[in-house]
C-alpha cells in the first residue's frame, strides 16, 4: 500500500516513512471489513446502511461492487454522494489516528451510508491503524506550522480505542483527546 508515504510527502514532511512504518508494523492494528446493505425496501425509499461516523484508524481503503450509497459531510454539514465506484478506483479515507498525527492538518471526513439502491451493495475496506502500544502525537513539522500550537495531546492507540468503544458510533471521538486553545505544551 503506497498512500501512506504519498500522504507524507504530500505534507512535506522530511520522514515520509512517518506513516507508513506504523501500519506496516508486524504488530499493526488493522483490519478488513466486508459490509453487506440489502436493497432499498421500497422503490423511492431511503434507509440508513451505516450510521454516520468518523474512521478511527490512519487511512481507510474502500472498494464497492459500483452500487451507490456511500455519502461524505462537507464542510457546511451537508452531505454529498460518493459516485459509485468503478473496477478501477479505490475510496482512500484519513482516520481520527491521522487527524490527530498531522495536528488537524488532514482531517478525518464523517460520512454514512444511505440505501436507496434496487441492488445491494458491498464495500470491502481495508482499515490501516498503528499497533496498540504505539503512542500518537502530533508530528513536531506540523506542530510548528500552526506556531507551534498542538492540537492533540498524546494517546496510544489502545487507550483511543478504549474510550471510542465507550461512545457512540456518530460522536467525535478524538475530541476527548484535543487540547484546549490555550495549551501548547
Ligand atoms: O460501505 C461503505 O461504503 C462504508 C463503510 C464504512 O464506512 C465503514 O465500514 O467504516
Ligand atoms: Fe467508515
Amino acid at each position: 500500500m503506497h498512500s501512506p508515504r504519498l500522504m507524507a510527502e504530500g505534507l512535506g514532511l522530511d520522514d515520509h516513512a512517518a506513516f507508513a512504518r506504523l501500519v506496516q508494523a508486524s504488530d499493526s492494528d488493522s483490519m478488513l471489513r466486508v459490509n453487506h446493505y440489502p436493497p432499498r425496501p421500497e422503490p423511492g425509499q431511503v434507509a440508513t446502511g451505516f450510521g454516520e461516523h468518523t474512521d478511527p484508524q490512519i487511512v481507510s481503503v474502500l472498494r464497492s461492487n459500483a452500487t451507490s450509497g456511500l455519502e461524505i459531510c462537507l464542510r457546511d454539514g451537508t452531505w454529498a454522494a460518493v459516485p459509485a465506484d468503478d473496477a478501477a478506483s479505490f475510496f482512500v479515507n484519513a482516520g481520527d489516528a491521522l487527524q490527530a498525527l498531522t495536528n488537524g492538518r488532514v482531517r478525518s471526513v464523517r460520512h454514512r451510508v444511505m440505501v436507496s439502491s434496487a441492488r445491494p451493495r458491498v464495500s470491502v475496506v481495508f482499515f490501516a491503524g498503528p499497533p496498540l502500544r504505539e503512542r500518537l502525537a502530533p508530528l513536531p513539522g506540523l506542530v510548528d506550522r500552526e506556531g507551534g500550537r498542538r492540537r492533540y495531546r498524546d494517546f496510544t492507540w489502545r487507550e483511543y480505542k478504549t474510550s471510542a468503544f465507550r461512545t457512540k458510533l456518530a460522536e467525535n471521538r478524538l475530541g476527548y483527546f484535543e487540547t484546549t486553545a490555550a495549551a501548547t505544551s
